[in-house]
């Protein structure tokens, strides 16, 4: 393992924002630290980074207890949302900045900045000031300074957020390139669920101090541990008191085998998809069932707003059975909104 956190807590003044944190983080793999803001996400990766100390636990760091260790002395490279770069210098004296503090011969220096800028696909804008740069390539420009020092660890602390969605899709996808050429051992911070599962080697959720889940992308997207996880992790709907995927859910125009019957309330089209919202026969007071399926499946089975339905979770599709509280919760949110 090229991190072990073991029981680490961190306290706020009396408020709890980890609890307990007991994790492995695998050498040369993408981890992502996801979940809802708030959640403790940040606050782990300080306390590896050793911006911020933890009340208690240990952090290992290749077999080295780092618990102690000031951030400089970790070997560890971090990039931030907004990346601070020193404003008079050009990208190549911003890349080269932390061997130049650590005295390198400016030979090396200059072979490595200039590897490293092949790397992030900026070599040609080694002369420019930050300023002159998009938001992306000062992104890129960072991960190439923070790769510099060859860190046994890279942490990211939503390196991207700050960018609008094409280009936050377009370095994400150049973030796994990256990672696939360079296999540092990389910690990454995201709310995003996309972000995570399309990236990351493993995911660990994070909520309320707490970790709720540590797997693959495809092992939380299909056997989530908790409702939180599934519901964190993409859309859900709640169908006979099991969280069910709304794209899970068959849906005929006629009766079929241990299906529930019902009736097409809302019939929208979104691109290439239709959302249906279904109200079901034996319960309705219920919220109404979500299904998703694309255009040509509705069309084909000749679905339409008002019909006749019947529905049921496909085959082979994850659902988790709610808690009481979770239902009751809905069904009291729904009887005030229907007053
Ligand atoms: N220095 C601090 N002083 C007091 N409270 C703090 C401090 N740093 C973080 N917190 C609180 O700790 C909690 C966890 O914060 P953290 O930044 O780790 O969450 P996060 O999961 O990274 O969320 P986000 O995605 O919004 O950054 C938050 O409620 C935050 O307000």
């Amino acid at each position: 393992m090229s991190i072990k956190i073991s029981g680490v807590g961190k306290r706020f003044g009396d408020f709890v924002a980890l609890s307990d944190i007991d994790l492995d983080i695998p050498s040369g793999q993408l981890t992502a630290l996801l979940g809802p803001s708030g959640g403790g996400k940040s606050t782990l990766l300080r306390i590896i980074a050793g911006l911020e100390l933890s009340d208690t636990g240990t952090v290992e760091i290749e077999g080295t207890d780092a618990t102690d260790l000031p951030a400089q002395k970790r070997n560890v490279g971090f990039v931030f949302q907004h990346y601070a770069a020193f404003r008079h210098m050009d990208v190549a004296a911003n890349v080269g900045f932390g061997l130049k503090i650590r005295k390198r011969p400016k030979k090396e220096i200059a072979a490595k900045v200039d590897e490293l800028l092949s790397l992030v696909h900026l070599s040609q804008f080694a002369d420019r000031l930050p300023a002159q740069l998009s938001g992306g390539q000062r992104q890129r420009m960072a991960l190439a300074r923070a790769l510099a020092i060859e860190p046994k660890v890279l942490l990211l602390d939503e390196p991207f957020g700050a960018l609008d969605a094409k280009v936050r899709k377009e370095l994400r996808a150049w973030l796994r390139r990256l990672h696939d050429e360079v296999h540092v051992t990389t910690v990454f911070v995201t709310h995003d669920q996309e972000e995570a599962l399309e990236v990351a080697d493993q995911i660990v959720v994070i909520n309320n101090g707490r970790i709720e889940q540590v797997g693959g992308p495809d092992e939380l997207y299909d056997a989530p541990a908790s409702e939180f996880v599934m519901s964190f992790l993409g859309p859900v709907t709640l169908l006979d008191g099991r969280l069910v995927r709304p794209h899970d859910i068959e849906v005929v125009a006629v009766p079929f085998p241990d299906s529930y019957a019902g009736h097409i309330l809302r019939f929208s089209r979104v691109g290439f998809e239709v959302r249906l919202e279904v109200a079901l026969v034996d319960r309705p007071e219920a919220p109404p069932v979500l299904i998703t399926l694309t255009r040509a499946e509705a069309t084909a089975k000749r679905l339409e707003e008002g019909a006749p339905v019947w529905v049921k979770p496909v085959e082979g599709a994850s659902q988790i059975a709610v808690s009481v509280e979770t239902e009751t919760v809905e069904e009291t949110l729904v009887s005030e909104l229907a007053g």
